[in-house]
């Protein structure tokens, strides 16, 4: 192992995206050292990818130049208490909700500390990850985080760390609201007599559409929106009967939530 080596504190999703996107922009599997308990899940990184993947941490985790932070928020002080003797030399990336980077210098000794949000499009390649770095954390050090989450699709540096609480709220659990949407309108679809795969192919084809119509387009959402709803016609019905549901303020609440549990994750687990 060597500075080039990337250990990671828990395989699960997240490491996994981070890990298959770096090996197909052309990282060496040798390059990688996986912290992972659960030994099916062991074998699956080792299967997939031909990681190193040991069932605990030890002293070889001194010698990683990065260490990235992929386990529930819960589970991060359990996690680095036993290996915290090999942790203080490295640069940590934290992809946890919630935690924070205050409780990343106590539990690892090292000042130098990025916090990301990234989302489960990383998985695909067209993930968007929030980051946030602490002061000690160098120019150099930012691009280092910034080429290793690269092929997990874009980031947005926060100049606050609080604002990553947001962050989480909107593009960390916002794949969830979309399928929540898409679960939806195949309900209606289903009710309305197509089949659940009739709904979900238009639904989905048309949420992805929706979406690139408004990634290449310098007209704001309202305008693109306005732009279907013909006066009198089919989608001014919908987003009325949307507007007297409260649907908008709903969602606007929903996102709150998710923002407060952010900080409270970090409250309640470091
Ligand atoms: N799933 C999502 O959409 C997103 C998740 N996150 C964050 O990413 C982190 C990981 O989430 P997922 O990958 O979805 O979870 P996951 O459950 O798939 O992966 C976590 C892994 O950590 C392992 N683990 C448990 N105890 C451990 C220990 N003591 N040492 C090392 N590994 C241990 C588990 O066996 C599991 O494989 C969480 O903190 C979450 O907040 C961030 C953005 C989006
Ligand atoms: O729900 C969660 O806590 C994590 C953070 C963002 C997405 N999933």
């Amino acid at each position: 192992m060597s500075a080039e080596t990337i250990a990671f504190i828990g395989g699960g999703n997240m490491a996994s995206a981070i890990i298959g996107g770096l090996l197909r922009a052309g990282m060496k599997p040798a390059q990688f050292l996986i912290v992972e308990p659960y030994a099916p899940q062991r074998e699956k990184l080792i299967g997939e990818f031909g990681v190193a993947a040991l069932a605990a941490g030890d002293a070889g985790l001194a010698a990683a130049g990065t260490i990235v932070w992929a386990v529930k928020p819960q589970l991060f002080s359990a996690a680095a208490e036993p290996i915290k003797a090999w942790l203080g030399g490295a640069l940590h990336l934290s992809v946890m909700a919630g935690i924070r980077s205050e409780s990343i210098v106590a539990a690892t000794g090292s000042e130098r500390v990025v916090r990301s949000m990234p989302n489960t499009p990383a998985l695909i390649g067209k993930g968007i990850a929030g980051l946030f770095a602490r002061t000690a954390v160098s120019g150099e050090e930012r691009a280092t985080v910034e080429r290793l989450l690269a092929p997990t699709g874009q980031t947005l540096w926060v100049e606050r760390e609080d604002d990553l609480d947001a962050v989480t709220a909107l593009s960390g659990s916002g794949p969830a609201y979309f399928f929540f949407f898409v679960e939806a309108m195949m309900a209606a679809a289903v009710d309305m007599g197509l089949t659940a795969e009739q709904g979900k192919r238009l639904a989905l084809a048309t949420c992805a559409g929706a979406a690139a119509l408004g990634l290449g387009s310098d007209e704001s959402p309202t305008t693109l929106r306005e732009r279907v709803t013909s006066k009198g016609g089919t989608t001014h019905a919908a987003i009325t009967s949307m507007q007297a549901d409260g649907v908008d303020a709903a969602i606007q609440r929903a996102v709150l939530a998710a923002q407060k549990r952010a900080a409270e994750l970090g409250r309640e687990f470091g």
